[in-house]
């Protein structure tokens, strides 16, 4: 149901930005949060705490984090690829990225972090 393209045009490809309308979240794209943890008597009941969870981690990793496509020595950046893995939980297959610090701050941050 995530991969409808009629909810979702061109479901395979990883379009952040079609959740976005001027700026802002738009209210015409379906809420995969209304799919996600499924629906009904048997609707996930573990789906606050991975939502808010997730929230956590993601705000953290870029609160933190400054995240960047790996470049070669001739200048050419290397683009994540589109594909995934398969199995019970899937992945990207590959993401090169550098990862640093934001600032002294963030870094202080990250090695207080307990995770
Ligand atoms: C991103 C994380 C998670 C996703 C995407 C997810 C998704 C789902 C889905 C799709 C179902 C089936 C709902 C249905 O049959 O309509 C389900 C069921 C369930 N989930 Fe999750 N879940 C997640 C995390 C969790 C967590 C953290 C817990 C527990 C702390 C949990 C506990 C359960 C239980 C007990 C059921 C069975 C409910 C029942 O059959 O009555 N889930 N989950």
């Amino acid at each position: 149901m995530l991969h409808n393209p009629e909810d979702y045009p061109d479901p395979e490809e990883f379009k952040p930005e079609r959740f976005i309308k001027d700026g802002k979240l738009d209210p015409n794209v379906r809420d995969p949060l209304t799919l996600a943890f499924g629906f009904g008597r048997r609707i996930c009941p573990g789906r606050h705490l991975s939502s808010g969870s997730l929230f956590m981690m993601v705000a953290s990793v870029l609160h933190t984090l400054d995240i960047h496509p790996v470049i070669g020595k001739n200048g050419e950046k290397f683009d994540p690829s589109s594909e995934v893995t398969t199995g019970l939980v899937s992945a990207p297959e590959r993401v090169p990225c550098t990862l640093t610090a934001r600032s002294t701050n963030a870094e202080r941050l990250i090695q207080q972090s307990s995770l």
